[in-house]
């Protein structure tokens, strides 16, 4: 009896216990999503509230559904107007409300804090450029990191400048030249299906989806860039991070907005763990094999590709590496993920609008053919260097539709001050580049127009300020892989533009969206005209 007593008093007591831990663990995460969502907001717009800065208008944005519905509502009526490129406070929702409040700091709701706004040019160059520490990256939404990993795109501070100190030889100039026969002959493959594609067709036409094809050029250019002989395990690495990137946006929002919800043994979180060690696999095995061969006799090395040279500088003089395996691993992430749909943005956009200014497209093709030959002659790296007309055309597309149209920060310390107001740490500042990009101001009457010319005495000369276009943002964080990303383009353009004429589909819908990058929300359909069939 006494047994039979004592097993049931332990049973009893080890249910009070797992309901203890239970109710411990719940009132934790309660705690922390009333932290997250309710107390730490309301606490910075109230610090915000003091100072006399408020909302209007305080704006609630639940995500893409919602936006993409008022974006979908918002397009329906549009027509292409190939004078203006005024879309923004047509199709993007929050950009309407900036609008009615720019020039001034502002606050809005972003989901689950209030972020400030920040619309003048003066602060902006502030903010980017801080180097007390005063403004960080916000922190990165779990799924998000999960997809790129601490790489140079969230590190900060001393962390931060280790990593750029060994992924900034890999994008030196020189190093990228010889990039340039890869990136030349993945756009050749492509060229050439749709000459083929054309040559069959009676009229010499064809209609081709140009957003879709740029990403796989852009993925493809990268897998062989980035990996050189292992492009193929690059390529698989590509394909597993492509649908990661699925699973992240899909539960962006929900993450966010539930804590701990990246931790539940959901259908999409098991796919993503198997997804990313599927990654983290093939990237180590990549990774050993090169460290393997550079250590053979006469073997040349880490390699030539962006692997390589940033294995090369890791290795440093003394032998001692600066990054880890995993560091190292998070930058080859990041390289895919930070390199891939804004080039392919950039070129998408830069056929709408040569597709749509035929003497623009013209002219270009004139400059091609005199500095880089006929269509048989190969690519090299100096003659495009020498393309003045296509590189003044690339600025101009990244200023009217840039793929990066926001870039968030977050004061990290108490004391930073904005326009007199002192900003509470832990806030967000949103730099609205594409409204910046529209600035009369800074750009000029003819600010919502296609007007390359702007360029013509270099980038640093086309706005009232120097470093007024933003699309790769400016200061120490600015993007590392822009001489990458205009090579890149410019190679592609030039091949493009020797074999085709082209246009812009008739049915061709004019919707920009914002889905972390602008694209053309329903594609864009080219009409390719081969040049001497
Ligand atoms: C048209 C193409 C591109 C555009 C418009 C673009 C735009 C940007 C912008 C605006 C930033 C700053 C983000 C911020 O401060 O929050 C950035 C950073 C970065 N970009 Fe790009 N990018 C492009 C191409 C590339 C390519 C090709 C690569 C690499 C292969 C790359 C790698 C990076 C990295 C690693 C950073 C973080 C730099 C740092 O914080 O040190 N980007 N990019």
């Amino acid at each position: 009896m006494l047994g039979m007593g004592g097993s049931g008093d332990s049973g009893g007591g080890a249910v009070l216990l797992v309901a203890v831990a239970l109710a411990a663990v719940a009132a934790t995460w309660l705690w922390a999503a009333l932290a997250r969502l309710v107390w730490r907001p309301y606490a910075v717009a109230r610090a915000f509230a003091r100072q006399g800065v408020r909302g209007p208008p305080y704006r609630l944005y639940f995500g893409n559904s919602r936006e993409s519905n008022s974006m979908r509502a918002a397009t329906s009526g549009l027509t292409l107007d190939r004078s203006s490129h005024d879309f923004i406070p047509r199709v993007m929702p929050q950009h309407r409300a900036w609008t009615s409040l720019y020039g001034k700091v502002f606050l809005l709701w972003n989901g689950t804090s209030p972020a400030l706004c920040v619309g003048s040019y003066d602060m902006v160059k502030r903010i980017l450029s801080d180097k007390a520490g005063l403004y960080g990256k916000p922190d990165p939404p779990p799924s998000i990191l999960a997809l790129m990993g601490m790489g140079l795109v969230f590190t900060e501070g001393d962390d931060w400048a280790r990593h750029r100190r060994v992924v900034n030889p890999a994008f030196a100039m020189d190093k990228l030249k010889l990039m340039t026969g890869a990136m030349a002959a993945c756009a050749g493959e492509v060229i050439r299906s749709w000459e083929s594609r054309a040559a069959a067709a009676t009229t010499g036409e064809v209609t081709v989806e140009v957003g879709h094809q740029f990403t796989e050029l852009t993925a493809d250019v990268i897998s062989h860039t980035a990996f050189g002989s292992s492009y193929k395990q690059g390529k698989e690495v590509f394909l597993a991070q492509r649908e990661l990137q699925f699973i992240a946006f899909t539960s962006l929002n929900t993450n966010r907005f539930v804590p701990g919800a990246q931790y539940a043994p959901t259908k999409s979180n098991l796919r993503r763990w198997r997804l990313e060690r599927k990654v983290r696999d093939t990237l180590v095995s990549i990774i050993d094999e090169r460290m393997a061969a550079a250590k053979e006799e006469g073997s040349g090395g880490y390699g030539r590709d962006l692997l390589g040279l940033m294995l090369e500088a890791n290795a440093g003089e003394d032998g001692n590496r600066a990054m880890s395996m995993d560091e190292i691993i998070d930058e080859c992430k990041t390289f895919f993920f930070a390199g891939h749909d804004t080039t392919s943005h950039l070129l998408t956009w830069a056929m709408f609008l040569l597709g749509t200014h035929p003497e623009w497209q013209q002219r270009l093709r004139e400059e091609v053919l005199r500095e880089c030959g006929g269509a048989d002659t190969p690519i090299t790296p100096d003659a495009l260097t020498k393309l003045k007309l296509v590189t003044m055309v690339l600025y101009e597309t990244l200023r009217l539709y840039g793929a990066v149209t926001l870039v968030a920060r977050m004061t990290k310390k108490a004391d930073a001050e904005l326009c007199g107001v002192k900003v509470p740490k832990g806030t967000l500042l949103l730099i609205p580049i594409a409204m910046l990009h529209r600035d009369e101001e800074m750009w000029g009457p003819d600010a919502g127009e296609f007007n390359p010319l702007r360029f013509r005495d270099g980038v640093g000369r086309a706005a009232a300020q120097p470093s007024a276009l933003l699309a790769f943002s400016v200061g120490p964080r600015s993007c590392i892989g822009q001489d990458f990303a205009m090579l890149e383009a410019k190679a592609t353009m030039a091949l493009i533009l020797r074999r085709f004429a082209f246009e812009v589909a008739p049915e061709y819908v004019h919707a920009p969206a914002d889905f972390l990058t602008l694209q053309p929300m329903q594609g864009l359909p080219i009409v390719l005209k081969l040049l001497d069939p």
